[in-house]
């Protein structure tokens, strides 16, 4: 596994004998995880150390084999995005183009080329028609969707996603959902956290679960949601397909709409 991000027996603490994180070992590499936890588990708090938003208390953070404390926030930049949770955090220019064109201007991409990435990232977020809009104009979900386009538009390794599927309607989660994948597929390495367990099972082939300040549990979907025990230490509901299959006692873990009709056509249907 060609690990991007590793995580060495960190600890975080805001205030000095408080820790959100207790000596957390965790890597990623190219793919789709999801990291999941109730309120307060220290998601956020984690992902702010991947991009060197804040520091390790203990332990060390790796990118690409370097210590994240040899690198400045620009380098950082360059090799991870973090789109955050509320997208108002992250805008302050008074054109669409002109946001999205931000990052990718920063890190040292030629204004030709930024604007091509922009105009690039904007169509993939269905945002065409609204380059050149005030942000402040749009909706809520647009602006979450133009926080994920200025981050696309910087091309980094490593895309963190902090709920991206808050206020998007179907269209929206598709959209998002399919990114997620084209990310995948150009061997990018994604991260999101999230509270939408359908779209976790759908999306991303690796879930985490983080409570008290650790890991719990980290595996593929069908693993992860089948057991309780983990479940209810997180704090996290499994998918509702999942939670059906066991209610129809199915003899595996159904994490997909595929995976389940399959399971009960052979299971159900054929046995009746
Ligand atoms: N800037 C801060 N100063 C002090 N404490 C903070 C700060 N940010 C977060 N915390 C505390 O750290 C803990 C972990 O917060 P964090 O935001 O990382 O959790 P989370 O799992 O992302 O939660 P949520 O799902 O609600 O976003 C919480 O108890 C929170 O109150």
């Amino acid at each position: 596994m060609n690990k991007l991000i590793e995580v060495e027996q960190v600890s975080f603490a805001y205030e000095p004998g408080m820790n959100v994180l207790n000596q957390l070992s965790i890597a990623f590499a190219p793919g789709v995880t999801a990291v999941l936890g109730e309120n307060g588990a220290g998601k956020t708090t984690l992902m702010k150390l991947l991009k060197g938003l804040l520091k390790p208390t203990a332990g060390r953070i790796k990118i690409g084999g370097r210590d994240t404390r040899q690198y400045s926030a620009a380098e950082i930049a360059r090799h991870v995005g973090m789109i955050f949770q509320n997208p108002d955090e992250q805008i302050f220019k008074s054109s669409v183009l002109d946001e999205v064109m931000f990052g990718p201007l920063q890190i040292g991409q030629s204004p030709a080329e930024a604007k091509e990435r922009a105009l690039a990232a904007l169509a993939a977020l269905d945002l065409s028609d609204v380059e050149k809009e005030n942000p402040y104009d749009l909706s809520y979900a647009a602006r979450k969707r133009i926080g994920i386009a200025s981050i696309l538009a910087m091309n980094p390794e490593a895309i963190i996603f902090d709920e991206p599927t808050i206020a998007q309607d179907q269209q929206g989660l598709r959209r998002i959902g399919q990114i997620m994948s084209e990310l995948k597929a150009e061997g990018k390495t994604v991260i999101a956290i999230l509270h939408d367990m359908e779209f976790a099972a759908r999306y991303c082939e690796r879930i985490v679960l983080l409570a008290r300040g650790g890991v719990i549990a980290d595996g593929p979907p069908a693993l992860v949601f089948a057991n309780d025990d983990w479940l209810r230490q997180a704090g996290v509901k499994a998918p509702g397909l999942v939670r059906l299959g066991q209610a129809l006692q199915l003899s595996q873990t159904t994490v997909t709409v595929e995976q389940f009709s399959q399971a009960f056509r052979t299971e159900k249907l054929r046995a009746d």
